[in-house]
């Protein structure tokens, strides 16, 4: 992440010395004249570090530095006073800045003091990252893979590991990109930076800049403090750009040009931000059409794929329902403090021979059903979605055209469960229909079906069906 530092110093041959110093540094500095200082406005310009001189505080002083001290950004200030006095120094101290300096020392000193406040602001990113996100990332060995075709991609992946280049992950909705993408940025030498993750599908297209770029105070109506974009907060890092296929195209030209410079202007701001960020885009469209039907620029599609990788649908590497059936098991048995401990047979052989059309998300999201639901240390077939109770079908009648197949369970089942049962399968059949027809869309199935659209989605939770997977075959 880039460092922000605000600076409201008289002495010209400071601010002087403090451009040159930090013009090659990862911080972003922001002059602001003591003379006319507005606090609010230097309090709202996102910093996180503050640099003044001490007649530029408002009086009361303790007042005006604790509006500081509780910024969102927990800043640390610097004041500068032009008296040496014992007194003063201690003052401001018990008021809560954080460093005081007296401005007549040595500028070189003056230089050094800074420079040690803005490497404890370093190690307070870095700590932070690393507790809250740091030790969970996935890494690529986590991925180990029975697939035949799953290996070869995993050693594709490996060998543009450590190089910066943009990559395109494309794959159905659900596969593990943005999974991967972590597990890619972990194992880069940029693991220690942040990994910053933006859904382009999920901004309003109006917000869209100023959420990759950043805004200053006052660019648009609402825009009291100024905010870090989504770039300036990965720097050093990964940006991970998901749904890329849904970024309108006035945004894509500015995009590209950012990818070309890796430089930007933030939203109503006038010096342009360097950063030094790897760029990872995924999208569940196929962008080749998107770009004969206009919505897709061609120039940005070639710029994000310098390396393309396509991850394979779950039903395509089959091999690997069982372990990753189990590491979900695992995960939910900890999560929930079950005692669970395996599959039935023909349970596991429901989830290998269904076709997952909404990938691991919806595995995840069957097994962690299913951990709810199970009362004894298996789970069986009843714990599953109804989609999954097809079992082995048992021929009824002589042969020839009569013959009936029904399921081999059904023998032990009473007439009502079977009813509800068959019900449940039609209308999973039915909904996957009219929701394939509509992509998704759960007003319009709705219609369809003659059902209200909060009815539509119980029944959806019920059988398993997640409107995403339908969104993707669009
Ligand atoms: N190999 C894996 N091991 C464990 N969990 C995984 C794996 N791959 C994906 N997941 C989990 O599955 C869920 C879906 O994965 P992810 O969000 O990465 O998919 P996606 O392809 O980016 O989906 P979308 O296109 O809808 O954004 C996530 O909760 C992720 O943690």
């Amino acid at each position: 992440m880039l460092i922000r530092l605000a600076c409201a110093v008289k002495e010209t041959k400071i601010r002087t010395a403090l451009a040159n110093r930090l013009a090659e540094q990862d911080v972003q500095l922001q002059f602001f004249k003591p003379s006319t200082l507005s606090w609010q406005a230097l309090a709202r310009s996102c910093a996180d570090v503050f640099i003044v001189s001490s007649p530029a505080i408002p009086k009361p002083v303790e007042s005006s530095i604790s509006l500081l001290n509780e910024l969102p950004e927990a800043p640390m200030t610097i004041v500068l006073h032009n008296r040496e006095s014992l007194e003063e120094h201690a003052n401001l101290l018990a008021a809560g800045v954080d460093v005081v300096l007296y401005s007549g020392i040595p500028v070189e000193s003056l230089l050094e003091a800074l420079e040690t406040t803005l490497e404890s602001r370093r190690q307070f990113y870095y700590a932070e990252r690393f507790d809250r996100r740091g030790r969970f990332l996935p890494r690529l060995n986590d991925f180990a893979s029975n697939s035949r075709d799953m290996q070869v991609f995993l050693d594709e992946t490996r060998q543009v590991v450590s190089s910066d280049a943009t990559i395109l992950l494309l794959g159905e909705t659900g596969v593990g990109k943005e999974h991967l993408s972590k597990a890619i940025h972990a194992d880069s030498h940029r693991s220690t930076g942040p990994f910053i993750a933006i859904n382009m599908a999920a901004i309003p297209e109006q917000l869209m800049e100023s959420e990759l770029f950043g805004h200053e105070q006052g660019a648009f109506t609402g825009a009291v403090r100024s905010r870090r974009g989504a770039f300036e907060l990965a720097h050093g890092g990964t940006i991970f750009l998901d749904e890329i296929g849904e970024m309108p195209l006035q945004m894509q030209t500015k995009l590209l040009r950012v990818l070309q410079e890796l430089e930007f202007t933030p939203v109503g701001g006038e010096n342009p931000v360097w950063v030094d960020v790897r760029v990872i885009a995924a999208t569940n469209k196929n962008l080749e059409e998107e770009i004969e039907k206009g919505t897709f620029r061609k120039d940005l599609y070639y710029r994000l794929g310098v390396i393309s990788l396509t991850l394979l649908p779950l039903r395509r590497r089959k091999e690997d329902i069982p372990s990753l059936t189990t590491h979900f098991l695992t995960m939910n048995r900890q999560k929930f403090g079950r005692n669970l401990k395996r599959f039935s047979p023909p349970a596991m052989e429901a989830l290998c021979n269904y076709h997952w059309p909404g990938n691991i998300r919806e595995l995840m999201n069957v097994i962690e059903r299913a951990v709810l639901l199970c009362k004894s240390d298996m789970i069986t077939l009843a714990e599953l979605p109804s989609v999954f109770h097809k079992p082995k079908a048992v021929q009824i009648g002589g042969g020839g055209s009569s013959e009936l197949s029904l399921p081999r369970e059904w023998a032990s089942m009473t007439l009502p469960q079977v009813r509800d049962a068959v019900c449940d399968q039609v209308e999973a059949l039915y909904l996957t229909m009219v929701l394939n027809k509509t992509r998704g869309k759960i007003g319009e199935t709705a219609k369809i079906a003659g059902i209200h659209p909060r009815g539509l989605y119980a029944k959806m939770k019920k059988l398993g069906l997640d409107k995403a997977a339908f969104k993707a075959k669009g």
